[in-house]
């Protein structure tokens, strides 16, 4: 086996989920496709890439790391044309390497063909095994390449009718930009799983993006959200929409909302940060506990816990201190490195805590890897008591549809009860906010979301032998 030795240069490297961008109709495409990136940067940070083109050229630049690490001025002008799609990738069926990098890109019978996705696609082990049956020869073990493999087959049919044919045999998860040398295509599940938006440019130009914040930052207007089923077609003749599938039942992801999205964004019609500290208002209703202040672990726990602390009345206090160099931790991929990312990232300050008994409001708990660590940090600089609330039901069940908790045994409230979670943590006491409260915090219908993770009624029914090396890993 492998050792973990901590690489500082690498290391520090956070991780999430995908993020997508694509801009049609402005001269700097690329450059404006990576300020979209930049605001998505939460979303994803093991690679990031973007596609340009201008309706005869087309260039990639796609490389391991950060948005900015991987673009500079220089490679940005070379990536010229008013047409580009980018993608910022955290790794859920395909290991993170280079390799794996999106946006990918193919040439078929001379043209270029091009996906750049969030989310990920169920049935994807037994797509590309029925793929290399027929003859496919897959570059990457990533699931979005099949996507490229399905529509080439049909390519000949025109791209509309391409998308409807191969979208009918995928299963799962999927907000993707598809682009060819003169197109771009959003395409979103008819679930719709994950976020995607539509926005116009002041010139008249188009973006699509995963959340709203990253129209906000190159000043583009939201226009609506892409529709669950929906496909829009942009080209010179502006957008158009078609809905090439019969409708399911929405599974929004709920998830988005409790902590990768960002606050700022609107997700599913509805702000993120409101959502949050409502969860945490409902907290309050929920579970009233007595204590000197209330505290985050910042940054996901913060909007619950400014919540919590106006319902409840219970002053609130910046008890640990983030060290923002260091990105989010529960998608790192090796425990190791989230251990020690967890250190480094949160750190009590110990004047605030000596003698106190302290209310952390926590956005969840996944692995237990930060609440362990830093209780124990609290506790060494000598807080009383220690209270953990968390602004979700437990999640004790796998995601299949694009977040990294593949394996319900890494999960601590799969093999934990509540008060075993309590034991293993160190804390005094630890309460969950209910299901009924967390859908509540959104002011949606139950019915529209995705809670699978909560309560294990999958929307789509996934392949349980799916792990994140299914279509092949290095064996390293
Ligand atoms: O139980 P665990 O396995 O430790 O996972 C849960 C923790 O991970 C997340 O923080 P993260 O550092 O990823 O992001 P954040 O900075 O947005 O809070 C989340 O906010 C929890 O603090
Ligand atoms: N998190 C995601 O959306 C990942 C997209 C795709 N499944 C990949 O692994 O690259
Ligand atoms: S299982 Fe959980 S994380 Fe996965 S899509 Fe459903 S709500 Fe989101």
């Amino acid at each position: 086996m492998q050792q973990y030795i901590p690489d500082f240069n690498s290391w520090g490297k956070p991780k999430h989920e995908c993020g997508i961008c694509g801009i049609f109709g402005h001269e700097d495409a690329a450059k404006l496709t990576y300020f979209g990136l930049y605001a998505l940067q939460h979303r994803g940070q093991e690679s990031a890439g973007i596609v340009a083109g201008n309706g005869e050229r087309i260039a990639i630049h796609k490389d391991m790391g950060l948005v900015p690490e991987v673009f500079s001025e220089r490679i940005l002008q070379r990536l010229s044309g008013h047409l580009a799609v980018g993608h910022v990738r955290y790794s859920t069926t395909g290991e993170s390497n280079i390799i794996n990098t999106q946006p990918f890109m193919v040439t078929h019978k001379g043209e270029p063909l091009v996906v750049a996705h969030n989310g990920n696609l169920v049935n994807s082990i037994d797509l590309r095994r029925h793929l290399e049956a027929k003859g496919s020869i897959f570059q990457t073990t990533m699931d979005s390449e099949i996507v490229l493999h399905l529509l080439a087959r049909t390519m000949e049919m025109g791209i509309e009718r391409a998308i409807k044919e191969s979208f009918a045999c995928i299963r799962g998860a999927y907000s993707l930009l598809l682009m060819t040398r003169d197109t771009m295509i959003a395409v979103r599940d008819p679930n719709g799983f994950r976020p995607l938006c539509l926005g116009r440019l002041d010139n008249g130009g188009w973006v699509v993006a995963s959340e709203t914040c990253a129209l906000d930052l190159i000043e583009a207007r939201y226009e609506r959200d892409i529709e669950p089923g929906e496909v829009v077609v942009i080209d010179k003749d502006g957008p158009r929409s078609i809905f090439p599938w019969p409708p399911h039942r929405k599974s929004f992801c709920i998830f988005e909302h409790v902590y990768f999205a960002r606050p700022d964004s609107d997700v599913f019609g509805i702000n993120v940060y409101q959502t949050r500290k409502r969860m945490g208002e409902i907290l309050a209703r929920e579970a009233k506990i007595e204590a000197d202040f209330v505290m985050p672990f910042p940054d996901s726990g913060n909007y619950a816990a400014i919540g919590y602390s106006q319902a409840s009345g219970i002053p609130l206090e910046m008890g640990m201190i983030r060290n923002h160099y260091v990105g989010r931790t529960f998608i790192q991929p090796t425990q190791s490195m989230r251990d020690f990312s967890v250190r480094v990232k949160l750190n009590p300050v110990r004047h605030l805590l000596k003698d106190k008994r302290v209310i952390i409001v926590e956005d969840s708990i996944i692995r237990g890897t930060t609440g362990r660590s830093r209780i124990r940090s609290l506790r060494n600089v000598g807080a009383r008591e220690i209270h953990m609330l968390v602004s979700c039901p437990p999640t004790a069940h796998a995601c299949y549809y694009g977040i990294d908790f593949p394996s319900s045994s890494e999960l601590i409230a799969a093999t934990h009860s509540i008060e075993g979670i309590r034991d293993y943590l160190g804390l005094d006491s630890l309460s969950y906010l209910s299901l009924d409260g967390m859908v509540e915090a959104t002011g949606l219908d139950r019915n529209s979301f995705c809670l699978a993770c909560f309560d294990g009624k999958y929307p789509i029914s996934p392949d349980k032998s799916f792990n994140k090396d299914a279509l092949g890993g290095c064996g390293c």
